[in-house]
Parts: structure tokens; C-alpha cells; sequence
């Protein structure tokens, strides 16, 4: 592919804008609204492209679905409703629907097969299929049973107790998703909370979960009833424009409505601890979802540690993150952020690949990386790795390069954020 210069000449990012629906909260309205009883609308659902992959899945699995843009209405068939689909369902890119669709279709009476992309069939599932056979699902496939490609025998399933042994959001959900087709009461302890969106999105559609200090507790055959779902803006997007003015002088940005859920914003928390000048006002809730605005204004940073229990609530952001640390004075360590690994691509490498060849002075370590700052990014020729929130982290790193970024790919923006560089440009002066 021939490179793709990234030529924005920013010299300040002004404006107001409005980000695009939140990508998990897009999956998780799909998923409840199939399996409600009822018609569900869904408002600022995000059309990229792992939604409109789970999107797909569910018409397979005999759901009628009309999309028109961002607005979508789900004809829900009832729990009990999905039907056998008479080919495999693919996945794409996107973990979260392989790692949620897994815990739904254990319980089902009926076989699917189910694939992805060359990233996805290299992420590991075991996460997800260990807690599921304890439950009595039936799941085959590549790698021991790991990796997809896999065949999932649905089955009738019984409650279980389970201890989180990694901080995931994805298996917590196919748990609890799974849990709705068991017998019983079946239970999650979280040891670090992460983020809660399928629980609340469960309340709002009028299931019946307990949630007591860490663990979540979901009642067995229960039905769900149709609702109407705003999806706020997607925090993990406006990351990218929030360090964009952070880090150009002369910054000034307001980010409107955007998803303020506290198991998503620990990215906030660790600016303003970074010296970061981010006001948040007009909080108000949406379907047991928190939204706000943000205004944001360049400012001068240090660096920090980043570890324990806010790794989860920023997991997505820390490509974004490093690249912020680059500008800060000082030293910034991110630690126990090994899940970075396994994401659409190993984002520690990655990132400690891409800046080093900007010319930032950052060290990879086993669970995260140490970078020191405050370093002048020069230019180069960098890989997204196929990975959006790698492209999305060096377009926002062109803004302040010397010279100018090469990029070999932009096209993976599309699994998140397919108006990024339009949405970019109208906030560029
Ligand atoms: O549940 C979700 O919607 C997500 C959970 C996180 O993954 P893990 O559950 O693997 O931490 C996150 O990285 C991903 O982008 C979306
Ligand atoms: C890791 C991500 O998503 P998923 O796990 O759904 O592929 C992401 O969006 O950064």
C-alpha cells in the first residue's frame, strides 16, 4: 500500500463537537434490544463497522433490523426467540461481539459456527469459554478450544458463582448474558471493577440484577422489555481530541455529550492529575448512563504513574495516553496494563514501535512501558498496525511532528470511527 501523508497543518484545535455514539453501548443496545420483547429504538447508535458486525449477527440469528444511519429499530424476538442461522456468523474485528455473542449463543437451543478477521482469530476466547463450560456450554475449536474459528452446540445451562481472573468487561458480560439463559441465579465478583454498561443497559430494560459492592447477580429466564436507548458520545473517541488540545498550543475545544459512565473516564482523572485544564459541566443521565460536556484547553503536563485499579477505566486510551506522556515533563510509567497485548493488536509494542520512530523517548516493559518527556516529535513513516486506535493516536501525533508522519493505513479507523478525519478537520485552524 503507498503511504498516506498526514499533512493537517494545525496550528490550534477551536470549536465545539459532538462525538459519535458509544461503540459498547452500541453492541450491548443491539444485543438487549434482539432479545427484548418489543420494538427497541436505538438513537446515535454508531455505524462503524464492530457494530454493524453485531448488527449483522443478530439479522442471522432471525432478528429484523432497520438501520438508517444512526437511528435503528429492532423488531425483539423475545429471549427464547433467535433461530439456528444457516451460516456461520463472522465476527470481523471485533472482540467485543466474538466475547458477548459466545456467552449468548452457549444457552441457545440450537449450533452456530462462528469466525473473524486474521486479528480476532488470534485473540484469546479461553477467557470467556472457561467460565461458559463451568456453566455446561459446549464450545469447539482451534488452539485447545481458544480461537476462533469456533463451533458453539448451545445448550441448557446452570448458574454459577465465578471470581474474575482478569479485569474484562467482555467476559463479565458473556457471563451475565449467559446467566440469562441459566437456571438460577448465576454471580460475577469483579476484583477491579470495569466497565458497567451491560449492567445498567439490563436495568433499562427492566431486567432484574442485584449489584452489591463487587458482585453482580442476574436472575435466570427472565424476559427483557422493548425500550428506547440515546447512546451517548463515545468517551474512548474524544480521548484522541482531548490530548489533540492538550498538546497544540492555543487549544480550545468543547466536547458536547459525551458518555461520562465513571468506569470510562479514568483518563480524565489521570489528566487533571497530569495538571490537564478540563472542565466538565451540564451532567445529566441518560438510560442510567452519565453525560456531560467537556471544554478543554492547552496545558503544560507532568508525568505520572498509571497502574492498579485505574487500568481498566482508561484501557482503551493508553495509546492515546503515551502519546500525551511524550509532551509532558517528566516521567510517565503505565504498569499492569499487560491486556494491552491482546487487543486488535499488541498495543504496547505498537505504541513504544511508533513513538520511538517519532522520537520520543519511551521503553517497553512487560506490563506497560516508562516514557520520559518532554521530547520534540520529529516525523516519519509508521504502521497503524491495522489497529484504529493506533491510527487515530498518530494522526493526533501529526498535529505536532516537525516533519511529516507517513502512515501505511487509515482504513481500520472505520472499526470505530469512520468521520474521524472529517470530524478532525472542522475543529483545525
Ligand atoms: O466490553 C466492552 O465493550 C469492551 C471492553 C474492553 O475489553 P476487555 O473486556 O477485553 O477489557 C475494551 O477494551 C473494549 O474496547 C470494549
Ligand atoms: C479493544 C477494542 O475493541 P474490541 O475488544 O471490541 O475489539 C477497542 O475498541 O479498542
Amino acid at each position: 500500500m503507498k503511504p498516506i501523508k498526514l499533512d493537517f497543518n494545525a496550528r490550534a484545535l477551536r470549536g465545539n463537537l459532538s462525538m459519535p455514539g458509544d461503540k459498547s453501548i452500541s453492541h450491548r443496545a443491539i444485543i438487549l434490544g434482539s432479545i427484548a420483547n418489543g420494538t427497541t429504538t436505538v438513537k446515535n447508535f454508531l455505524p462503524a463497522k464492530d457494530c454493524l458486525r453485531t448488527l449483522e449477527v443478530f439479522r442471522c440469528l432471525g432478528v429484523q433490523i432497520v438501520q438508517d444511519n444512526y437511528t435503528v429499530t429492532i423488531d425483539g424476538k423475545g429471549i427464547a426467540g433467535l433461530v439456528e442461522p444457516d451460516k456461520p456468523l463472522y465476527f470481523g474485528n471485533s472482540g467485543t461481539t466474538a466475547r458477548l455473542m459466545l456467552g449468548l449463543l452457549s444457552g441457545l437451543p440450537f449450533f452456530t459456527t462462528v469466525y473473524g478477521d486474521q486479528s480476532l482469530s488470534q485473540r484469546p476466547m479461553d477467557r470467556v469459554i472457561k467460565p461458559l463450560k463451568m456453566m455446561g456450554a459446549s464450545i469447539f475449536g482451534r488452539d485447545s478450544h481458544t480461537r476462533l474459528p469456533l463451533a458453539i452446540n448451545g445448550q441448557p445451562l446452570s448458574s454459577i458463582t465465578y471470581e474474575m481472573e482478569i479485569e474484562s468487561a467482555q467476559v463479565k458480560s458473556a457471563i451475565l448474558l449467559a446467566g440469562l439463559y441459566a437456571e438460577g441465579e448465576t454471580t460475577v465478583i469483579e476484583r477491579i471493577p470495569t466497565r458497567n454498561h451491560t449492567e445498567l443497559m439490563l436495568k433499562h430494560f427492566g431486567g432484574s440484577l442485584k449489584t452489591r459492592n463487587n458482585q453482580i447477580s442476574i436472575q435466570g429466564k427472565q424476559q427483557l422489555k422493548a425500550t428506547q436507548i440515546n447512546v451517548p458520545g463515545d468517551f474512548s473517541s474524544a480521548a484522541f481530541f482531548i490530548a489533540g488540545a492538550l498538546i497544540l498550543q492555543n487549544s480550545q475545544l468543547v466536547i458536547k455529550n459525551i458518555g461520562l459512565n465513571p468506569t470510562r473516564t479514568g483518563m480524565l482523572d489521570v489528566l487533571w492529575q497530569m495538571g490537564a485544564h478540563i472542565q466538565v459541566s451540564d451532567i445529566k443521565e441518560t438510560n442510567g448512563e452519565r453525560v456531560g460536556n467537556l471544554t478543554i484547553e492547552t496545558s503544560n503536563l507532568c508525568g505520572i504513574t498509571i497502574d492498579g485499579k485505574l487500568i481498566p477505566r482508561l484501557i482503551d486510551e493508553l495509546p492515546i495516553i503515551s502519546l500525551i506522556a511524550t509532551q509532558a515533563e517528566g516521567q510517565t510509567v503505565i504498569k499492569n496494563a499487560e491486556e494491552l497485548r491482546v487487543k486488535e493488536t499488541d498495543r504496547i509494542k505498537a505504541v513504544v514501535d511508533v513513538l520511538t520512530t517519532l522520537g520520543a523517548s519511551i521503553k517497553e516493559t512487560a506490563d506497560g512501558m516508562i516514557i520520559n518527556g518532554k521530547t520534540t516529535l520529529i516525523g516519519g513513516s509508521v504502521s497503524a498496525y491495522g489497529d484504529h486506535r493506533m491510527a487515530m493516536m498518530i494522526i493526533i501525533a501529526s498535529l505536532i511532528t516537525k516533519e511529516p508522519i507517513y502512515i501505511d493505513d487509515l482504513s481500520c479507523m472505520n472499526i470505530s470511527y469512520p468521520r474521524f478525519i472529517h470530524d478532525l478537520k472542522q475543529i483545525v485552524i
